[in-house]
């Protein structure tokens, strides 16, 4: 691990209170202790009972206590968190932790943030959510039109860095939804991030097909023929490296990662199959295209196992690592 910031800590914010997120934050702690120093955002009484917290003021006091304590900055909820069983009172104060979070680090008293797991529906139902998942609100609170998801593994060799250039839709929006102009976007956002934040001079994408077999010549779906495949070669006139359009099927093994350092896939689950198979417990979904960085574990609010302590905190741990190591790049 990089030397994080010592006087800009990693913002965690609470996530669902009804899912894992808060007893991963203690396991979290347990495992980092004053070794990367970061700030839990939410309602001290959500934690698991036992847990060693301190409440501060602000985040440039997490590096004094994280060796001893969980560094909380307290947010009120109206109601008590009841594992697996949301409470609708409680969304609006949800969203409320993710926008001070927001607020913290475009403020710069954090390096980075760090986002436990939302239960969309439930903040749709309780708040009236208007965004499909944090990617999308936090490209809304900062002001940017159009952000990127990437999901970046831990864990394997040759690792593997996943780009849904749709994210949450329907199956059946997705090709009038991949435009042309969502894939530059997509290309450009991407190939910045690599660079910026993953060290990497002239990063090799590649671009998987819509359809099976990247369309067969025409036999299996036409957008390949029709404008991806022109589209990669004015991206590349352009000076990317860009490899594709590639069926999806034979795009993950092991000596193909060797050959791109991210591929951006048509849609979610041809991207985050692969990786949640390959690596789920160090899988951390980041979100580039942001003036702060901002990572993820790659997992859900787990409502089946919530309170029961079996949850995995690998994920959120990788998550604070790269969001440590990202955010003292960008500050340092
Ligand atoms: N970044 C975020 O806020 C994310 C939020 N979600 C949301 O979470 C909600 C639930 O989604 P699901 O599809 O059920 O996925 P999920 O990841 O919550 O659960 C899927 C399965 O994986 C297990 N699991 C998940 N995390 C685990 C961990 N750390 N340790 C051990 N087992 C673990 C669960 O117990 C469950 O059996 C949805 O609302 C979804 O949109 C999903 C992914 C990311
Ligand atoms: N399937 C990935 C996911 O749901 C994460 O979404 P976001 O909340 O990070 O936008």
């Amino acid at each position: 691990m990089s030397t994080p910031d010592h006087e800009r800590p990693v913002i965690l914010s609470c996530g669902d209170p009804s899912g894992i997120g808060p007893e991963l934050a203690a396991r979290a702690w347990e495992h980092f202790g004053a070794r990367l120093p970061f700030v839990w955002l939410g309602d001290p009484a959500h934690l698991p009972r036992g847990t060693k917290i301190r409440e501060i003021a602000q985040p440039s006091e997490a590096v004094t206590h994280s060796g001893s304590a969980l560094p909380v900055l307290p947010h009120a909820f109206p109601a008590a968190a009841r594992p697996g069983d949301p409470d609708p009172e409680n969304a609006r104060a949800v969203i409320d932790v993710i926008a001070r979070g927001v607020d913290l680090v475009m403020r710069g008293e954090g390096s980075a943030l760090t986002t436990a797991p939302i239960h969309k529906k439930a903040l749709k139902d309780g708040a009236g959510f208007a965004f499909p998942g944090h990617t999308e609100f936090l490209a809304h609170l900062a002001g940017v039109e159009r952000v990127v998801m990437m999901l970046a593994s831990s864990n394997i060799k040759p690792p593997l860095r996943v780009v849904p250039a749709t994210i949450h839709i329907g199956l059946s929006e997705v090709p009038s939804t991949l435009t042309p102009q969502l894939l530059r976007d997509t290309v450009r956002i991407t190939n910045a991030g690599l660079r910026a934040d993953f060290g990497f001079t002239m990063p090799r994408i590649a671009i998987a097909g819509l359809n099976p077999h990247a369309g067969e010549g025409g036999a299996m779906g036409r957008e390949e023929l029709d404008w991806i495949r022109d589209e990669i070669a004015s991206l590349r006139a352009e000076g990317f490296a860009l490899s594709g359009p590639l069926p999806a099927d034979t795009l993950f093994h092991d000596r193909a990662r060797s050959r791109y350092d991210a591929v951006i896939c048509a849609y979610h689950d041809q991207a985050l199959i692969p990786i949640k198979t390959l690596d789920f417990d160090g899988g951390v979904n980041v979100t580039l295209g942001l003036p702060f960085v901002r990572t993820s574990p790659d997992h859900g609010t787990a409502y089946d196992i919530a309170g029961q302590g079996r949850a995995n905190p690998a994920s959120l741990i990788a998550a604070l690592e790269m969001a440590a190591r990202m955010g003292a790049a960008r500050h340092g």
